[in-house]
């Protein structure tokens, strides 16, 4: 195994494997050890499916899925979803904790002391004792953060995490999950439909193509780090970066629109 995350012929089949929906069409993908991966894709194009896989949520139909548990000490994924997942009756506090609690990874004081450090750091330590309901849709996220980050993953995998949030927030969000990756350069998955948010974040992106989803592109992302948001947005190879991904994913969009509109009328038929 070369990477940390090896993808080898794998394809996804909803329902009866020689009749049922072909989701995924046999996809080959290499990911490196602390890489930051943004796969983007038209919408319905298997996104969501393969993270899943990723996540052992889904299983492949065809082919194989490795990711190298290096450090058993360590699980070897944590998921971050597009849903608030706190649960209400938790504290901010122990929903932070639940993470590591749940891996069977809990050492006392030093995980302890490890939570709140990702409190500090996402601005919640002073909400600890509070419960999800009295947290914004921002702050539910972060404690989202918090926990998948807690358990020090050797892989984070992040379904548009920022995708239920308002514009400013979501800015706000990009650039504080940045600086965090940065200091610990965890190997991420993260998908995303903003085509700014994979540049800024991402050190590679790649691109999916309309259903059956396959890689139909990868474009690695030179920019220096740290990334500040602001300063970073402003410059020419950003706007280049964003634009070449536009070029190839917009093709894929409207093809995905269209079979949308196919099925559709053959439905009505
Ligand atoms: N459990 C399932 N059973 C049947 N079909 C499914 C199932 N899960 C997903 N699909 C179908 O597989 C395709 C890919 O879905 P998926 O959610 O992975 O796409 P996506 O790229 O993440 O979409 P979006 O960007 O809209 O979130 C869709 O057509 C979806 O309807």
């Amino acid at each position: 195994m070369t990477g940390k995350i090896e993808v080898d012929g794998v394809a996804k089949v909803f329902g009866d494997p020689q009749r049922g929906f072909r989701a995924i069409d046999k996809v080959d993908l290499t990911i490196a050890d602390g890489e930051f991966v943004c796969i983007v894709g038209p919408s319905g194009c298997g996104k969501s499916t393969l993270i899943r896989m990723f996540a052992g949520l889904e299983h492949p139909s065809e082919g194989q899925i490795q990711i190298a548990h290096d450090n058993p000490d360590r699980p070897v994924t944590a998921m971050i979803f597009q849903q608030e997942s706190a649960f209400p009756w938790l504290t901010v506090a122990d929903n932070a904790a639940y993470g590591l609690r749940a891996s069977g990874t809990w050492k006392g004081a030093e995980s302890q002391e490890r939570v709140d450090y990702f409190l500090q750091k996402t601005g919640l330590y002073s909400f600890r004792g509070f419960r999800p309901d009295q947290l914004s849709g921002g702050m539910k996220q972060r404690l989202s953060i918090a926990r998948a980050f807690a358990t020090n993953p050797e892989v984070l995998l992040m379904d548009e995490p920022f995708a239920a949030l308002d514009e400013q927030n979501k800015l706000i969000m990009q650039e504080e999950l940045a600086t965090l990756w940065e200091e610990f350069r965890s190997t991420v998955v993260f998908i995303t439909h903003g085509l700014d948010e994979a540049v800024l974040l991402g050190d590679r992106v790649v691109v999916m193509s309309s259903a059956p989803g396959r890689f139909i592109h990868s474009l690695d992302i030179d920019l220096p780090r740290p990334r500040k948001s602001a300063e970073i947005r402003r410059t020419p190879e950003f706007g280049a970066l964003t634009a070449e991904l536009w070029d190839i994913l917009g093709h894929e969009v409207r093809t995905a629109r269209q079979q949308e509109a196919d099925r559709i009328q053959a439905a009505g038929r």
